[in-house]
């Protein structure tokens, strides 16, 4: 089978959150299972940089306002399609923004042309190559979808995963007549949305299946509360609506051969994680004692419950317990735990900035990892922390709800608990759980074993993989009808 993925970041040639390391791994992951999957991503620096020959299978005299060509080609064990096309991804900074993190003015140019590649390419643009299936992710490729209904690929299979419904793509109606769509597309049923174009709303209304990365974010996006405005048309299309679990790349996150950690530890080995913990004490400057470490490695952003956690810094250190922040984002938010760190010497250390080793240092030498957020399709940060035995302390909601078990009483007398999880998400629910998990570490009884338990659930690929491969098998079966 040939699933064609169109997405705008992949692990680990270019990566901002969670859906890298998703689109990253997926291949991968069903690569055993007879599925073939190339990804379609942009040529940005970094990934035009990463592979020297550069001969192209399809090319575009003009594609938004410039000259384009797609080069297929293979790198760290992924099949790529890469969209080169200097005049929209050639810049510096991110993938969406600048330098200083402001997006670019043209993002929907940039992601109309990389979902218009996409569906050139499920409609045979490539001569020898004709995906089974296309397989979109969120806003930025939302529109390929949109693309092959209206184009020349409307009988092929085709899927999207929303990773965050939060980010949506809209856009002013003024746009339309650039895309290079018919007019019957302005539609309801198409691409307009609330007057104007919404890219992800697009992608909604043209799939043949629609997935979400958790089975509880997959209900929570019927209603107003989750739905961001699309709740209305996500319930119209419920009968099509999918929650399948992300997995973890469990050869990148292994403790037993990670490089970035100082020691390196099986579930049999918990005490190799103490020169991991003092490493972790040294770089975020905290004392050297025997209270729990609680981590953050995040977003700081209000989705991700950052200043929840920063109303309950002075609680967490009253407790008992110290903080490793590692994170960027909502300068307000970096100002506040900053600010907490410089209250609580020893007890509060934050780093600012994204650093990818750092955060495997922190799962294998913290004690816990808090994720206290608002909504959370799936998180993938309390699966590394199952798998690195660093217990997962998470608001109840979407894919934190669906990955891990309370210790509550019975949970912890049946020896099945694997993490903390509180509700409503607020500094009151926070900061209780917080003192159940610092009696928890008191008892090293109770603590060693909720940490081998959670070190042997089953974060990997393979039963999502499975799913995904049934959902694409069932699409396939739809086409034959
Ligand atoms: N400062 C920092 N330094 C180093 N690494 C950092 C970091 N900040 C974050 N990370 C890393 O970035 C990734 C974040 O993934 P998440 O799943 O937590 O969230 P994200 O909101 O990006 O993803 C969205 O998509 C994913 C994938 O589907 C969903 O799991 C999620 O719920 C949804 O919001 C993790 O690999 C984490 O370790």
């Amino acid at each position: 089978m040939q699933v064609l993925s169109v997405t705008p970041e992949i692990f680990p040639l270019i990566k901002t959150g969670g859906l890298a390391d998703v689109t990253g791994a997926l291949p991968i992951a069903l690569a055993g299972k007879g599925v073939t999957m190339r990804t379609l991503v942009p040529g940005y620096p970094q990934v035009m940089d990463a592979f020297k020959k550069k001969k192209p299978v399809h090319q575009y005299p003009l594609l938004q306002g410039g000259k384009a060509s797609v080069h297929a080609v293979q790198i760290a064990g992924l099949d790529l399609f890469v969209l080169d096309a200097q005049h929209l991804f050639d810049r510096p900074g991110g993938p969406y923004g600048n330098a200083t993190g402001a997006d670019w003015p043209d993002n929907w140019r940039r992601f109309a042309a990389l979902s218009q590649v996409g569906g050139d390419i499920a409609g045979g643009a490539i001569s020898g190559y004709q995906p089974d299936i296309v397989h979109a992710h969120d806003w930025q490729s939302a529109m390929t979808l949109a693309y092959m209904r209206f184009g020349k690929a409307v009988g092929t299979p085709s899927m999207i995963t929303v990773h965050n419904l939060a980010f949506q793509g809209q856009f002013g109606a003024g746009i339309f007549g650039e895309l290079g769509l018919p007019a019957a597309a302005m539609a309801l049923d198409g691409v307009e949305y609330y007057g104007g174009v919404g890219f992800l709303k697009a992608g909604l209304q043209a799939a043949w299946a629609i997935t979400t990365v958790s089975p509880t974010y997959a209900q929570e996006i019927r209603s107003p509360e989750f739905g961001m405005g699309l709740d209305g048309l996500v319930n119209m299309r419920s009968v099509d609506l999918y929650g399948i679990v992300n997995g973890i790349d469990t050869e990148i996150w292994n403790p037993e051969t990670d490089k970035h950690l100082v020691s390196n530890y099986t579930a049999k080995t918990l005490k190799a994680r103490h020169s991991n913990r003092t490493a972790v004490e040294d770089r975020f400057n905290l004392d050297r004692d025997d209270s729990p470490i609680v981590c953050v490695i995040s977003r700081l952003t209000w989705q991700k419950g950052m200043d929840i956690l920063a109303a309950a810094v002075d609680g967490i250190v009253a407790r008992g317990a110290r903080l490793a922040i590692l994170g960027s984002g909502d300068a307000g938010l970096e100002g506040a735990l900053l600010a907490a760190a410089a209250r609580h010497r020893g007890r509060i250390g934050v780093v600012v900035g994204y650093d990818e080793a750092l955060s495997h240092t922190m799962q294998g030498g913290c004690d816990a990892i808090v994720i206290p957020s608002r909504f959370e399709p799936c998180g993938l940060t309390q699966l590394y922390g199952l798998r690195y035995g660093c217990v997962p302390v998470v608001a109840r909601t979407g894919g934190l709800a669906d990955t891990l078990i309370d210790a509550n009483e019975a949970a912890v007398s049946a020896g099945v608990a694997t993490g903390f999880q509180f509700a409503p998400a607020d500094a009151g629910a926070l900061l209780h759980a917080i003192r159940r998990l610092v009696e928890a570490h008191a008892n090293p009884t109770i603590w060693t074993s909720m940490q081998r338990q959670g070190m042997k659930a089953d974060v990997s690929w393979d039963k999502s993989a499975e799913k995904y491969l049934e959902l694409y098998r069932l699409l396939l079966s739809k086409r034959a009808v």
